[in-house]
């Protein structure tokens, strides 16, 4: 949790259908049972050696039970993860993501399976989640003066509430650059690789609001529609789990979100793990730092397909990046990577030159 602010927690009940099937649209991100829960903590400035995110990054052997999930842009096709969906939960080991299946059926009765033919990781789930109710976010109508708005206005608006939301919020780096960069350096992805569709933009400049600071989906809603509300409530963890759980949570679910909501995990990582390679958070150490790269890596192939232009480029970062510790140079992900070659061993170097824990920081922001 952040130093600025104090953490409190308020659970929330969003409406959706009885039982549907998820195809591309909305996931069971923060829980099967259709809650969601709005945070008002900030991100934790937390250290770690990674000793509780270490996940194990070994291919499953394909046992006819098995749905592989593939990148669609690797160069290197030995590196595709198979992910069980035919094991409960408690037959998994929490510390081996490679493992952990999406969820099963939960439907009581399911409807006739519809295959998600839009992608090609082409799995069909059931889930059963929580009857409408009337007072969620599918009751919530965007305010009337809004209501007119063009895109370009709408879309500074949601830059400007997040800005107020995240003001007081820095990243975990040396130099603690303001939170509000992360936001906006995600959409700025998205919209440099082609995405068009503003509610996505907005949806990513807004990802964070709901987990991290005092904001409801249903101001979302509100504010920018239901349909942001959905995407960035796909992109909200559940910050009453563990760090653990929640990686195993947003491996779970990563396959059943929409496209709109993997553009936008596709983007999240991408910035998080480039900032790693620039400049990683302070007190993660290689274990961390890989463990991370592993994780991330294991999510963003299953979104791959939803926007291929951003999957590409993550190949390659996770092909190419490398760290220094204490002199030694280390690949982030220790899969993936080629070897570091001279120039490389530069580029590294002068990312990180005169990095080091203490450095002094930013000046404090101003309050008005
Ligand atoms: N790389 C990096 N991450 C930073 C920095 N400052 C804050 N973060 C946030 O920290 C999270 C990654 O750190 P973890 O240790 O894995 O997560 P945790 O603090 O939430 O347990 C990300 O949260 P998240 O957006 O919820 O992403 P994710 O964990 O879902 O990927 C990221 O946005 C920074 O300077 N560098």
């Amino acid at each position: 949790m952040s130093p600025q602010t104090a953490s409190s927690s308020l659970q929330l009940n969003i409406p959706q259908p009885p039982s549907k099937i998820i195809t591309t649209s909305p996931s069971p991100s923060s829980d099967l049972n259709g809650h969601i829960h709005a945070h008002s903590d900030s991100k934790p400035n937390g250290n770690g050696d990674g000793r509780s995110l270490l996940f194990d990054n070994t291919p499953l052997p394909n046992n006819g039970n098995t749905q592989t999930l593939n990148s669609p842009t690797t160069s290197n096709s030995n590196n595709r993860k198979s992910l069980d969906i035919h094991k409960t939960p408690s037959e998994l080991d929490p510390m081996d993501l490679s493992r952990t299946p999406p969820p099963r059926t939960f439907a009581p009765s399911p409807p006739p399976p519809i295959s998600r033919s839009d992608s090609f990781t082409d799995i069909t789930m059931h889930v059963n989640v929580a009857p409408q109710r009337p007072d969620g976010v599918n009751g919530v109508r965007i305010s009337k003066k809004y209501r007119d708005e063009s895109e370009l206005s709408r879309l500074m608006r949601t830059v400007d509430f997040a800005a107020r939301k995240h003001s007081c919020q820095r990243r975990k780096d040396v130099d603690q650059t303001p939170y509000i960069n992360h936001p906006i350096a995600v959409a700025n992805y998205l919209s440099s690789t082609g995405i068009t569709d503003v509610k996505v933009l907005q949806a990513a400049v807004l990802h964070d609001t709901v987990e991290d600071t005092h904001t409801t989906i249903e101001e979302i809603a509100q504010l920018f529609g239901t349909d942001v509300a959905r995407i960035v409530e796909e992109c909200t963890d559940d910050t009453s789990l563990s760090g653990l759980e929640r990686k195993t949570a947003q491996l779970r679910s990563a396959p059943y979100k929409s496209r709109e909501a993997q553009q936008v995990k596709l983007a999240d990582k991408i910035h998080n793990l480039e900032s790693i390679r620039r400049c990683p958070p302070v007190g993660w150490g290689i274990k961390r730092i890989q463990a991370y790269f592993i994780w991330a890596k294991q999510v963003t192939d299953v979104c791959a397909p939803a926007h291929p232009p951003l999957a590409e480029k993550l190949q390659e970062l996770y092909e190419t990046a490398y760290t220094r510790v204490d002199g030694v140079y280390h690949p982030c992900h220790p899969g993936v990577c080629g070897p570091l070659t001279e120039p490389e061993k530069d580029l590294v170097d002068s990312r990180l030159r005169g990095l080091k824990k203490g450095d002094k920081v930013c000046p404090a922001p101003i309050f008005f």
